[in-house]
């Protein structure tokens, strides 16, 4: 019987979600709009679950970004009492695979794989790249364009043809482009054939594969059926209208294992461009017997007037979301759009409500949600922000495993870990001073004959010989030494190289690298093998390390701890809310991209993700547009009918229209442009 102690302890739930929570059927689809507690169902039901006797470590919680599986698990945790819930597991699609891939290493037939991250993918696929020149030269498309195909492909499940169309001519297809295409395609298909060969030798697996592998087991093999039938009885499934073929072809065979809990919104689908396909929402019914589909319609996020903005938008799309958001709240203030001619008026604008806000208004800078369409866009808002001391975090950012001098000493790691690892073993050797590519090449293939690692901490200082193999087998043999204590291999190899990373990095060594490894070490204490920590840090976002954060350039950030404004992609918001939200650049060309005007789907996912922003906010809402472009919309609207500017026809009940108060007073100009001459200024004799 469902214990309501739970459920009610630190979530209140409505009729609709408490009979979500409590869902008797086999699979379920529960399709809500924004701020309608879809979070709140997934939080509830793993705690209702746990609560009627399901062994927590059978339920696995699947969502997009790291941050939002521990932050439903935490709050599972919290709802229940006594350590319930210790081992409830959530994590993104590649973190899970990786998981069982590590867990069952012989049946998913992946040990010894090292798992790379973009960054390696790129420097495999420039290797590929410099090794088959001709037909590198002959495509004129980057490495990392041949990446993104490669894995768009995989990700939609589109051939070859249609994944250059999709991702180097933008879905075009007029008979130009196909020719084009036919004479790129063979090219293409070599240079990624040699990307898979490439993979294979080094025994590589990007993230991608971690889905395949798992995949084509599950698929294609009773016994792994049978052992994972043993391990899971729940899959819960966050932002289900993101999941895209791949993640479906994925997850299809589970639906024999595990019971379904997806929740979704299509309205919120904002990832096509990494394949992402919205009507896996759509065709859940068809594709998944015995499932049922219930909605939630109360939003408890907003106030009403910010819902009908949301809504208006939504109702002026040519497809029907059919979303119709009620506030359970009731009325509040109007959403203002503010008219800036400026980035930088837009930036000090918001920075002075942001601090009359703190010292007036009694808000925490927590309480404000900055949301811009690119982090590019965000920067002289972060320039002004800092010149004002408005504290500030940016979610979207380089994660911490990424960063240049945790991949130095990474790289160690990796080499003892895996010998063949060629990526692995070019960084640490070209780390060290004297060592260029070349020489590192000509090392690089006496070592891939060693036999096994022991084989090669005996012999690979002679192998390079000098001052500088003695360093590299020092380090080589005291990470081979310590391989079942990662702290302790990591503390070694960071005094080993600390003098050469101080020297490498001296510009900023001081003031940002230096204090990430105590962080480094403090992630290698939460792994029992030196390939755990490789295979899952290099997923895992350190951000949210032990609880202690870490900022996004990889310092320890004290201000996460404290009182801090967030700076988000809208891409990266996903989930979040605020009292107060901000929402920059809404002007014509950027709501929806010029560059997507003349496709509808793309027209519609720019609407979609305007819909994301607008929704995050509960009580107060900043719109702000360039009035340069209004101007050129407004002066031209018979001309630019196709101009779709979402506000365009925007009516006048629904925000209150302001210009910014704290506005560069505008010099007066003429009405008439002057003629100019440009013929001056040169002497010509
Ligand atoms: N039954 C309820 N009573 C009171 N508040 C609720 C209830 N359900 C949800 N809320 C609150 O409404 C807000 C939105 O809930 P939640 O984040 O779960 O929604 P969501 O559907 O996941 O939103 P989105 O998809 O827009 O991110 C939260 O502040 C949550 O605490």
């Amino acid at each position: 019987m469902f214990t309501q102690k739970a459920t009610l302890k630190n979530h209140i739930l409505n009729e609709q979600q408490q009979r979500a929570v409590q869902f008797k059927g086999k699979h379920l689809l529960l399709l809500a709009g924004a701020g309608t507690g879809k979070t709140r169902c997934i939080v509830g039901r793993a705690a209702y679950l746990i609560e009627n006797g399901i062994q927590p470590e059978k339920i696995q919680i699947l969502t997009f970004t790291k941050r939002s599986a521990n932050e439903i698990v935490e709050r599972v945790k919290a709802s229940l009492t006594d350590n319930q819930a210790q081992s409830l597991n959530g994590s993104t699609f590649h973190s899970w695979c990786n998981q069982l891939i590590v867990r069952y290493p012989n049946l998913f037939g992946a040990s010894n794989y090292t798992v790379i991250d973009p960054d390696d993918q790129l420097s495999v696929m420039k290797m590929v790249c410099g090794d088959r020149i001709i037909e590198y030269k002959g495509v004129r498309i980057k490495p990392q364009q041949l990446l993104d195909i490669y894995s768009y492909g995989r990700n939609t499940r589109k051939n070859l043809t249609n994944s250059i169309r999709e991702r180097i001519y933008k879905g075009k297809s007029d008979a130009e482009t196909n020719d084009e295409i036919d004479i790129i395609r063979p090219k293409v298909e070599v240079l990624l054939k040699a990307y898979q060969q490439k993979k294979e030798e080094g025994r590589y697996l990007d993230y991608d594969d971690l889905l395949l592998v798992v995949a084509n087991r599950i698929r294609n093999d009773d016994e792994a059926k049978e052992i994972l039938n043993h391990q899971l009885e729940h899959l819960l499934i966050d932002e289900f209208q993101d999941t895209n073929p791949l993640q479906w072809y994925l997850l299809e065979p589970f639906l024999d294992i595990a019971k379904f809990y997806c929740v979704g919104d299509d309205a919120q689908s904002i990832y096509s461009f990494r394949g992402a396909d919205y009507k896996n929402v759509h065709l859940f019914s068809e594709r998944v017997p015995d499932s049922e589909t219930y909605i939630l319609d109360t939003n408890y996020r907003s106030t009403q007037e910010i819902l009908d903005l949301s809504n208006w938008l939504m109702e002026e799309s040519p497809l029907d979301y059919r979303k119709k958001l009620m506030a359970s709240r009731g009325p509040g203030i109007k959403p203002k759009l503010v008219n800036v001619s400026s980035q930088w008026e837009e930036a000090n604008y918001i920075a002075e409500n942001i601090l009359e806000n703190f010292t007036e208004n009694n808000k925490q800078f927590a309480d404000h949600l900055i949301l811009s369409k690119s982090t590019f866009y965000t920067k002289p808002l972060q320039a002004v922000f800092i010149q004002k001391k408005i504290p500030y975090v940016t979610y979207g950012g380089r994660k911490f495993m990424e960063a240049a001098h945790i991949k130095d000493v990474v790289s160690a790691l990796r080499v003892v870990n895996n010998l063949f690892d060629e990526i692995g073993w070019m960084r640490f050797l070209t780390f060290w001073d004297g060592i260029g590519e070349i020489k590192a090449g000509k090392y690089l293939n006496k070592i891939l004959e060693f036999k096994d690692p022991i084989d090669c901490a005996q012999h690979v200082g002679e192998v390079i010989g000098g001052p500088e193999g003695e360093k590299i087998a020092d380090i080589y043999n005291t990470i081979f030494v310590n391989s079942g204590n990662v702290k302790r291999a990591l503390q070694e190899t960071y005094a080993k190289m600390e003098l050469s990373l101080a020297f490498k990095y001296r510009k900023d060594w001081e003031e940002k690298r230096k204090s990430d490894f105590p962080v480094l070490e403090m992630l290698g204490d939460n792994y029992a093998s030196i390939g755990q920590l490789i295979s899952e840090g290099i997923l895992e976002n350190a951000k949210q390390l032990n609880g202690n954060p870490v900022l996004e350039g990889s310092k320890l950030d004290d201000s996460e701890i404290k009182d801090h404004v967030i700076i988000s992609t809208v891409h990266s918001a996903k989930g979040l809310e605020a009292d107060t939200c901000y929402v920059l650049n809404v002007s014509p060309k950027v709501y929806p991209s010029a560059w997507n005007l003349d496709d509808e789907e793309r027209t519609e996912e720019d609407r979609r993700v305007l819909y994301v922003a607008l929704t995050r906010a509960k009580n107060e809402l900043y719109i702000s547009r360039d009035t340069n472009s209004i101007n050129t919309v407004n002066t031209q609207p018979s001309t630019h009918p196709n101009s779709k500017y979402f506000l365009e026809a925007l009516p006048d009940r629904l925000v209150e229209q302001t210009i910014n108060p704290y506005s560069l007073i505008k010099p007066k100009d003429i009405n008439r442009p002057n003629k100019i001459d440009l013929s001056l200024g040169m002497d010509f004799s």
